[in-house]
Order: C-alpha cells, then structure tokens, then sequence
C-alpha cells in the first residue's frame, strides 16, 4: 500500500502516544525468562513487537492478551527447542533471541526480509557468542543465522559497541542465567548508550542484579540468578511522536501529544529539546508535549548518537528552518532497516530538500520557504524513513506519493490515523 501525502498548512487536536516499543520488546522477553506470571500492561502493538511475542511463545512462553494487558506465563532457563524462528524485519528481537536460543540446541532465524533485516551485520554478537562456546552458522554475519547452544559459558566477554548496542543488551539478558559469573568488556566505542539504560532499567524491574560501570564499559553480571515474575506498565514511546512532533512543528499547529513522560530513559525525549532549540513554540508538563507552531523553526547542530530514532523526523523538521542544520555522530543509522543516511537523503533530495552527507554526519540547509515535492518516495522498508516523508510531504508545494509505506507498521501502525484525526491530508492508496 502506498500513501498520498497532501500539503497541510494547519494541524490540531490532541492524541495519546503510542506505547513504547523498544520497553515492550523488553518487558516481553524477560516475562518469557521468568518462571511464573507476570503482567505486561499497556503493550505495543506493531510488527516488531508482534514478532518477540510469537517468538516467545514458540519458545515456550504461554501469552495471553486482553485490550489493555498481556499476560505471560515464562519458561524461565529453559526454553522449548525449536527449529526455526521467524523475526521479521525486527533487529533489537534477533538479537536479543540470538542470544537467548544460545540455551537450545539448535534454532535457525529465517530470512525474510532479504532487503532489510537480511542486510543488517550481526557478526559483534557471533564473535561474543562463538567466544562463549556457542557454535554459529551464518551467511556472512547476516541472516539466516543457525545457533547451536546448550550450555553457553560465562567468564570474560569482550563485545564491540561500534555498530549496534542490541548486541550488549543481548548479553544482559543471556549472562545472569548463566552458570558462572560473567564479566562483559565492550571494546571500542559504544553507540545508542543510552539504549542500554532501558535494558538495565528493565532488568532491575525483573529482579536481576548487574554491576555496571557508570560509563557502561564493563559489566559483572552474576551468574545463576532467576527473572521474577512482575507486573510491568508500558509508557508512552518517544522515537514514534518525535515524527508527529516534528509535523506539528512544521506547521501551523496546536497539538498535545498526551503520555511522554518527562523522566524517560528513552534518549529520544530530546526531541522535545531539540525542537526548543529550533525556537518551535512548544511546553512539556506532565506528561504531555503542546506544540502550538508558527511553521519557523531555526537550525540546529545536534549529536545524534542520543536520540538515534528520532534523527529522522529531526531532520525533516530542519528542513524547513533557517540556516544550515548538522546532525553528527550518526554513522550507526547506516546498519538500520536501510542506510537512513545515503538511501534517507536519497529520498529528502527526491522531494526538493537541500542535503549532504558525510560518513557520520547529515547536513540539512533549510529552505523555510517549502520544497517542490511532487514525486514518488521508495520507502526503503523503513518505517522512519516512511514517518519522516510524511512530515516533508505535509510542507511541499505539491503532493507525494510514499510508496510501500505499509512497513510504517514496523513501530507505528497507526500512524497515519494520528495524523488524520489532527488534520492531516493524507490517504491510503492500493500500490
Ligand atoms: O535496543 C533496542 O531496542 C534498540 C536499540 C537501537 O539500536 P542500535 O543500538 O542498533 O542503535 C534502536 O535504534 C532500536 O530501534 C532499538
Ligand atoms: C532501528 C530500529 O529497530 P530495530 O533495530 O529493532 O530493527 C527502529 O525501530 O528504528
């Protein structure tokens, strides 16, 4: 399915954030490692977190759901062997699995999205998994990936943080069911850090004790410790009403997004602050972000490396400001559902906006006065890519057609319903 996008000038009205996916992955899986019940309230619904779900329950996890809750029934240490599970296209729930089916014997990860997942480098956690006595199959670090596990040693680990921290959250929820202690070292650099305090955050909630330096280098996780089994709320997800926020932001608005906490460990709440930082008019009090925009907004130099999932949707919104925006330390968006630096720009350029890219930077020279639109956009198979066109398309001169923008349903699924009921002209179209 395709979406036509129709210049907007105003939006208004008010809606409640969507719940969190990267929590709801979370809370699933170590619901999944617990041996009792525990209760996930308020949980995402989208592709990536229908896909922990199902692999929890093919691991053994017995899941039930009502409209408010789901209710889990865990598997603690000892999943059921299984011969194959199916991801989709859900990066953070590989590689938190490819860690967990170290404790069967034997799990194939299917291939399918061979242009997207199956693209994506893996090879830090199978070096790390290999080390611990895991036997890997893989097609060059990337999908399909057979584990052969069983008894993973603990001990010293070494993990690289240059390419992805799902790779270190991996070995946070695998290395405290281990027999021995574990020790975990992350060489190199470490990107999305603050990432990895909502795994930690997650694991103190399930009653895992880990000792983390304060710069999140190294880690002693002591071994034999059990999940406990807990009642969990979902909060409101930041990364997703960073593109709504940026829509409202671009123009003539009066929007509430309701439920973003203030005190969120999700990095993506800068948003909020980058956005002052572009004099958008907007307040943030208890839980709620009012934007009332006045379509200005001024440029910006930003460290991407806080808000990783939300540099989309702020750079669409610097697209439309005054002067010459810079995005850095953003090199880690290339090992994404697409390259959201060359193939995003690719597509920002397609609509008339002025950009340039450098190896960890994106460079936007704002063109207050609109971009030319018109044209159709390649989504990429990127749910961000598709949120942050959106915002483009509502300022063009003409419209844009958002092609396969059905993949928005990867973290947003409702999306454009959001959009629609604050005003937005925006409508499905059969592809
Ligand atoms: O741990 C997680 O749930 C995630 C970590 C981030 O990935 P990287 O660590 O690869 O940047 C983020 O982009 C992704 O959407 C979710
Ligand atoms: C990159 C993302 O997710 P994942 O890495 O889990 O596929 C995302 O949600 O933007």
């Amino acid at each position: 399915m395709d979406v036509f996008v129709t210049p907007t000038p105003k939006l208004a009205g008010e809606i409640q954030a969507l719940s969190s996916k990267n929590y709801t992955t979370r809370y699933l899986l170590v619901a999944a490692l617990a041996e009792g019940t525990s209760t996930i309230y308020y949980p995402a619904h989208s592709e990536d977190s229908d896909a922990m779900r199902r692999c929890i329950r093919d691991l053994g996890a017995i899941v039930e759901e009502d409209d408010e809750k789901i209710v889990i029934t865990g598997f603690g240490r000892h999943p059921k062997p299984v011969d194959r599970l199916d991801v989709g296209n859900a990066g953070a729930v590989l590689r938190f699995l490819m860690a967990i089916a170290a404790l069967c014997p034997d799990v194939t990860f299917i291939n399918r999205y061979p242009d997207s997942l199956g693209k994506r480098p893996h090879d830090d956690l199978i070096d790390s998994l290999t080390s611990m006595g895991v036997t890997i199959e893989h097609n060059d670090g990337k999908l399909p990936i057979t584990i052969r596990g069983g008894a993973p040693r603990g001990g010293k680990i070494q993990v690289s943080g240059n390419i992805s921290s799902q790779f270190l959250s991996a070995l946070l929820f695998l290395t405290p069911l281990l027999e021995e202690d574990s020790e975990i070292e992350v060489l190199h650099d470490l990107k999305s850090k603050v990432v990895v305090g909502q795994t930690l955050e997650v694991l103190e909630q399930a009653g895992i004790v880990i000792h983390a330096d304060e710069d999140y280098m190294r880690f002693r996780v002591p071994g034999r410790q059990r999940y406990e089994a807990k009642t969990y709320s979902v909060q409101g997800d930041y990364p997703g009403s960073a593109a709504i926020l940026a829509a409202a932001a671009v123009t003539q608005s009066d929007v509430i997004v309701h439920r973003l906490e203030e005190k969120s460990k999700q990095g993506e709440r800068a948003v909020v602050d980058v956005l002052k930082m572009m004099e958008v008019p907007l307040t943030h009090e208890n839980g709620d972000v009012h934007v009332r925009g006045n379509g200005r907004l001024k440029a910006v130099e930003f460290d991407g490396d806080h808000a990783t999932d939300a540099v989309l949707a702020m750079v669409a919104a610097a697209v439309f400001a005054e002067g010459t925006s810079r995005f850095y330390n953003v090199e880690n968006l290339r090992y994404k559902e697409c390259d959201r630096i060359t193939d995003y720009l690719n597509e920002l350029r397609r609509a008339g906006a002025d950009v340039e890219e450098r190896q960890a930077e994106i460079i936007v020279h704002g063109r207050p006065e609109g971009v030319e639109g018109g044209v159709e956009i390649n989504a990429h198979y990127d749910h961000r890519v598709i949120m942050a066109l959106t915002v483009v398309g509502l300022r063009a001169k003409q419209p844009l057609r958002i092609r396969d923008a059905h993949h928005v349903a990867k973290s947003y699924p409702i999306y454009f319903d959001h959009l629609k009921a604050l005003g937005a002209n925006v409508e499905w179209i059969e592809g």
